[in-house]
């Protein structure tokens, strides 16, 4: 899916109405509609408690009393209060008037604010994308209001005060909503951590805007889920031999964390690799022989971390970092590496934090090196990042400057590309916050960096999404507290099995 900016959403809702022949207010209907029967299938009237709409001047607010109307006629105990203003929508006021007399209406006023108690279920149509600026006076005042009483809350669209593409000012008022609930398209607001705390949980609902605008319309950004990644993975061939597939090389481990090496190598393997050499010191030789025997094992001279690099020639992608440590020794490996290697490759964990330490390095990296950070990792390669907005400007300058492709990870896991442009990863779960998850995800991303029919972004935005995808799976079976990273491992098959697509043609 694509992500469009509020400015883009504001055209697309144009585009649709004219291809339509329709209105606005028809358009205003279709989402309000929406809404209500998305609030409906969730709350009996008598659940529900008393419904308070809170209204501003624009669209929002029109799509907030179209709301109030509906769930009125559906049974429901609603009031709206209405946030004064000099000027309003016409499709406000067209559902102003609509509004059945029995609903009551009232204008907010510093000395109207509303009694809310946990049984008040709250629906915010203040401001949605049409918000310019930081809420102030009374605006901000209700919202802090609402913020510190007990009740529910469910915002349409946006939650008020949020701008949908840009930071807005530390401390200014924005609605803490338990629910968000959006129309067509993800936006960008909603994915980065910062904005949590407001947006709750997010859900999307279908209202038919223009897939012509949509798909003609240029972005940056885009929302990974199965649909995009269609096509993408194919069957694998009758004929095909371990040959078709590549032969990966994975230099992991040290003395303590021989296990890391065990969890990138079995993920690998479950990835669709052909052949897997595993470089790892010596003292993990006994470790890896017997829990991964699938694997060929080329051991370091050196017992504890990796000293030598091995000969490279016959691999089609090589990753490398976890869990080897932050050894010169080491750091040589990884320098000789980047000036020799002809194979894609995949830097993840101590690798990236060598390169952080020795930022020399970082003009060695061959085009289309693929980098898998978190976010701290990734400041140590760049620089402090002011907030989640600016660690994305900073991922777009450090992949454009580099040639790279960098795997941010977190809850929406952002792959920044040459180009500079953003994919996140819609799967995965809180479970996956866990040690090795990140081993796990460096194998698979080495075995699909291998696969010569695949681009370094399919490989990537696969393998990404493959490893959330296995982590739900898992998830489903143990639970999220007692997801471990081995786990995930285990749903790697299922979830490619899923994944491939055989068109007849
Ligand atoms: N355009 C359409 O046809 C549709 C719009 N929809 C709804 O319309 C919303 C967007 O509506 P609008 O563009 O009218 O904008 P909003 O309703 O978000 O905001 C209303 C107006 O408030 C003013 N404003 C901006 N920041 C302010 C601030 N800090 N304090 C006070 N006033 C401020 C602006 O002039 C803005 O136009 C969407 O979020 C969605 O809820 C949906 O009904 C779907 C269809
Ligand atoms: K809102």
């Amino acid at each position: 899916m694509k992500i469009l900016t509020a400015a883009q959403t504001h055209q697309a809702d144009q585009a649709t109405i004219q291809a339509e022949n329709s209105s606005s207010d028809a358009l205003m209907e279709r989402a309000a509609t929406a809404f209500t029967d998305w609030l409906t299938n969730r709350q009996l009237p008598t659940e529900a408690g008393e419904i308070l709409v809170l209204a501003g001047p624009g669209n929002n607010g029109g799509d907030g009393l179209v709301t109030a109307r509906q769930l009125h006629q559906c049974g429901y105990q609603v009031r709206v209060l209405l946030l004064p203003a000099e000027k309003h929508s016409a499709d406000f006021t067209t559902n102003r008037q609509r509004l059945p007399a029995a609903v009551p209406v009232a204008d907010l006023g510093p000395e109207n604010l509303p009694a809310l108690t946990p049984a008040t279920l709250v629906i915010d149509a203040l401001f949605g994308t049409g918000l310019s600026r930081p809420l102030e006076g009374l605006a901000a005042t209700m919202v802090q209001h609402l913020n510190a009483s007990q009740s529910r809350v469910v915002a349409i669209d946006m939650p008020s005060g949020l701008l949908t593409d840009a930071p807005q000012p530390k401390d200014s008022a924005v609605v803490r909503a338990h629910h968000t609930v959006s129309f067509e398209l993800p936006k960008l607001a909603f994915l980065l951590p910062q904005n949590a705390g407001f947006v709750g949980e997010w859900h999307l609902l279908p209202i038919g805007l223009n897939r012509e605008f949509i798909a003609q319309t240029e972005t940056a950004m885009y929302f990974v889920d199965a649909t995009l990644l269609a096509g993408k993975l194919p069957k694998r061939a009758k004929f095909g031999h371990k040959g078709t597939y590549g032969h990966a090389l994975l230099l992991a481990g040290s003395k303590g964390k021989i296990g890391a090496a065990v969890l990138a190598t079995k993920a690998c393997l479950h990835s669709g690799v052909g052949l897997l050499t595993l470089r790892t010191p010596a003292i993990g030789y006994d470790v890896v022989q017997t829990a991964v025997p699938e694997a060929m094992a080329l051991i370091d001279p050196h017992p504890d971390f990796i000293t030598e690099l091995p000969e490279l020639k016959s691999y089609s992608a090589i990753g490398m970092g976890p869990g080897i440590g932050q050894e010169a020794a080491t750091k040589e490996v990884l320098a000789r590496l980047l000036r020799e290697a002809k194979a894609p490759l995949v830097l993840d964990a101590d690798a990236l934090n060598l390169l952080g330490q020795n930022r020399d390095l970082l003009a060695l990296l061959p085009p289309d090196t693929l980098l898998t950070p978190h976010p701290k990792e990734f400041e140590r390669l760049t620089e402090p990042a002011r907030d989640d907005y600016h660690r994305l400007e900073l991922l777009r300058t450090f992949c454009q400057q580099h040639r790279c492709y960098v795997v941010l990870k977190g809850a929406y896991t952002c792959l920044g590309t040459p180009d500079g442009q953003f994919y996140f990863n819609s799967t995965g779960n809180p479970g996956m916050g866990t040690g090795g998850s990140g081993d796990v995800l460096t194998g698979v991303l080495t075995a699909l960096r291998g696969h010569s029919f695949l681009s370094p972004l399919d490989a990537a935005l696969l393998g990404v999404y493959a490893h959330g995808r296995a982590g739900d799976l898992a998830a489903q079976q143990t639970g999220e507290a007692g997801l471990s990273a081995g786990d995930i491992t285990r749903f790697l098959g299922p979830t490619f099995q899923e994944l491939i697509t055989q068109p007849l043609f």
